[in-house]
């Protein structure tokens, strides 16, 4: 039985990789905020706009827990997900943790296109989109850096980027299995 868990901070691919990854390796594939949408019937916007953010920590928290039941998975994370309550032991316990590792000037490149969709960034813009980023990523990076696999995200993932976390996890499965 495998499960997969993809983390990283905003805009480091994991919903954009985690659907590749998920048909390279041969299993389903759940990005979490969409499960949370699809249960819900609101987005994370919505989600935020109307209950606050400690509201959707709460549901994230519990969410989690409902699709770490399933098997044969890879789940793609929110980026706040393992920094909250006991979450990144919870992953750890339940499965393979992967960090998709990007610099904070690449992610402010990628978020400047991209930040509608997360209330996190909201109204923020160059300097201070760049700024804010480095503030939260360095309170974030002890959490994520607790996964068993850190993996180099700066660039566009090639085939063979794919290739080699599939390749790091199937030596990680052989080791615990
Ligand atoms: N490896 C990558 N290299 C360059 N851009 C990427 C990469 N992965 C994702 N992107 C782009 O970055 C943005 C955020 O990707 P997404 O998969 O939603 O990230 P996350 O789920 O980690 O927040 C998207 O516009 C996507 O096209
Ligand atoms: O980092 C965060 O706090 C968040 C990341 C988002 O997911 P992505 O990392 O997929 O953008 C989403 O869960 C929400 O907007 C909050
Ligand atoms: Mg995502």
């Amino acid at each position: 039985m495998k499960r997969i868990f993809l983390i990283g901070y905003m805009g480091a691919g994991k919903t954009t990789v985690g659907k590749v990854l998920s048909r390279q390796l041969g299993l389903s594939f759940i990005d979490l905020d969409h499960y949370i949408e699809g249960r819900y019937h609101k987005t994370v916007g919505q989600l935020f706009a109307e209950r606050g953010e400690e509201a959707f920590r709460d549901v994230e928290r519990r969410m989690l827990r409902e699709v770490a039941m399933f098997e044969d998975v890879l789940v793609s994370t929110g980026g706040g997900a393992p920094c909250f309550f006991d979450n990144m032991e919870f992953m750890n316990e339940a499965g393979q943790t992967v960090y998709l590792k990007v610099s904070v000037d690449e992610l402010a490149k990628r978020l400047e296109l991209c930040k509608t969709t997360r209330p996190v960034l909201k109204g923020r813009s160059g300097d201070e989109l760049r700024a804010f980023i480095a503030e939260s990523l360095e309170k974030r990076e002890p959490f994520y850096s607790k996964a068993s696999i850190v993996f180099n995200a700066e660039e566009m993932m090639t085939d063979q980027d794919v290739q080699n976390i599939s390749q790091a996890l199937a030596t990680l499965f052989s080791t615990f299995n």
